[in-house]
């Protein structure tokens, strides 16, 4: 099978502050991998790298079959992200904020923009602006620019955080199916059923590097 992301001693540091040295991660496309670990320890810097938003200061990538220059900042659009802080437009509506940021790459249509919101539970026609959306709804728009464009590579931070009963059940269900697509999904969590119920893989950090976990569900 072939791998959808592989790094190789992957090293981070801010002002002095070593975060992470030696980090080795594989991961086979197709999978859903867990990154687990006490807050602060590295986890959104390590997707952020992933993404391409920050640079390593040591090691190599190589991301959906492409090696990355380390040392420049780079966008893949085959890659989707859901970070801490979306850029959203406050003042604009969710659908014209996707609609926004689907005129970038122009591959998708209205439709399918309204097809992914209907599947996040959030309506095209709710003139709502975002700075008056509630945080789980501001985490369903993060995650559906994060898949709409049919992205191969799917970086979640915290998917499930914000988020009420009924749409953890759908979000779960949602990243199965990104999954049977070929998808490849990596995502963080604190939450351990989450983590079980979806995760092929796990990952934890610890003393500085990443380590694969055994997994519960098995
Ligand atoms: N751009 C940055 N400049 C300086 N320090 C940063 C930067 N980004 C992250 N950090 C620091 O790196 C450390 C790891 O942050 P990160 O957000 O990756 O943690 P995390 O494992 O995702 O934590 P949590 O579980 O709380 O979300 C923190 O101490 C954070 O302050």
């Amino acid at each position: 099978m072939d791998n959808a992301l592989q790094l190789r001693n992957i090293a981070k540091s801010f002002a002095g502050n070593t975060l992470f040295e030696n980090v080795n991660l594989t991961v086979t496309t197709g999978e859903i991998v867990a990154l687990v670990g006490p807050n602060g320890v590295g986890k959104s810097v390590l997707l952020k790298i992933i993404a391409g938003f920050i640079a390593p200061d040591k090691g190599d990538l190589t991301v959906l079959d492409k090696e990355r220059n380390i040392h420049a900042k780079q966008f893949d659009a085959e890659i989707g992200i859901v970070i801490d802080k979306p850029a959203f437009n406050p003042a604009k509506t969710g659908f014209d904020n996707l609609h926004d940021l689907a005129s970038i790459n122009n591959i998708i249509t209205s439709d399918k923009i309204a097809t992914v919101m209907t599947t996040m539970g959030l309506d095209r026609h709710n003139h709502t602006k975002v700075k008056n959306y509630s945080l789980g709804m501001k985490k369903k728009l993060a995650i559906s620019q994060a898949f709409m464009e049919n992205q191969r590579l799917i970086l979640l931070d915290e998917p499930f955080n914000g988020l009420d009963a009924q749409s953890i059940l759908n979000l779960r269900q949602l990243m199965l199916e990104l999954k049977a697509e070929g998808k490849t999904i990596i995502f963080t969590s604190h939450i351990q059923a989450d983590i079980d119920f979806l995760a092929d893989e796990i990952y934890e950090f610890n003393n500085q590097t990443i380590l694969k976990k055994e997994l519960q569900h098995e």
